[in-house]
């Protein structure tokens, strides 16, 4: 099967930075996959997400390939990838109404007008399980809750339809319950839309539960990647026997009690 996105030996230098982010970066992403990147802080995952959404800053120096082979051409925003952030807050605009904000998405991909685009937004919120979604569509974001506001951005990112959705460490500033419902959510959303899933995490627990295929990041470079159940059950980078054996459990009940630590 023709992959949906491709990179191929690519290298990624930041502007005024002499050494690289990200370092020979090859993978393929099948259409309908779900891959996790894992890795800790600074190994890349964001610079992998953003340069594959073409949100480089200016003055980037890159060499390889990024390509969209079933595409045949260059991806756009919205209509074949979208991107959900970490920062609830950086996901919305805060002065646009909701139904704006997910209806605008629609609206200029699907070439709808604006009553259509406002049916789309609704029944999106819908699928985003919105409590009271008609009155959510003219609300503004800083009347939601934080894992609410993280359905609406997931929302807007899907509303045109996109192929790829891109979610760096899109539950990461959630509660643990909230955090579980949000990747449900995106599990069933990629499932029903027939969506291509890169899920960031730091996260190798989520990462196994989710995803097809886990990709390790290490220092700029892919040092691991395969399916999820063989990465956990027998990783065969060190840094990722690392990742495993660190792992503290979020699901863990805390241990109030006995005093010890
Ligand atoms: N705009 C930038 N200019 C220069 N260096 C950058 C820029 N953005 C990121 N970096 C550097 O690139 C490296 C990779 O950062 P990146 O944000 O991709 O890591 P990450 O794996 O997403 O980390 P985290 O888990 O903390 O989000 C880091 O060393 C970081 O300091
Ligand atoms: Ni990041």
């Amino acid at each position: 099967m023709t992959a949906l996105l491709k990179l191929e030996g690519y290298t990624l230098t930041y502007p005024r930075q002499t050494e690289p982010a990200l370092i020979d970066i090859s993978l393929e992403l099948a259409a309908g996959e779900k891959l996790a990147v894992i890795g800790e802080s600074g190994s890349g995952k964001s610079t992998l997400a953003r340069a594959v959404a073409c949100l480089n800053p200016r003055g980037t120096c890159e060499s390889g390939t990024i390509s969209w082979p079933s595409l045949g051409r260059s991806a756009q925003a919205g209509s074949d990838f979208g991107m959900v952030f970490q920062d609830p807050g950086s996901n919305l605009n805060p002065v646009l109404r909701i139904g704006e904000q997910v209806a605008e998405a629609a609206r200029e991909h699907l070439d709808l007008s604006w009553k259509e685009a406002e049916a789309v937004a609704l029944d999106l919120l819908k699928k985003v399980q919105i409590p009271q979604p008609e009155a959510a569509l003219r609300a503004y974001p800083h009347q939601f809750s934080g894992g609410q506001r993280q359905r609406i951005a997931i929302a807007a990112a899907i509303a045109a339809r996109p192929r790829l959705l891109i979610a760096d460490e899109a539950t990461s500033a959630l509660d643990t319950l909230v955090q579980a419902e949000i990747v449900r959510l995106i599990e069933t959303l990629v499932t029903t839309e027939k969506m291509t899933l890169m899920f960031i995490t730091h996260d190798i627990a989520l990462a196994s539960q989710l995803a097809d295929r886990i990709a390790v990041m290490h220092r700029g470079r892919l040092v691991e990647i395969g399916p999820a159940e063989e990465i956990v059950a027998n990783p065969r980078d060190p840094y990722t026997r690392h990742l495993l054996d660190t792992h503290i459990d979020l699901d863990d009940a805390p241990r109030i009690s006995g005093g010890a630590a």
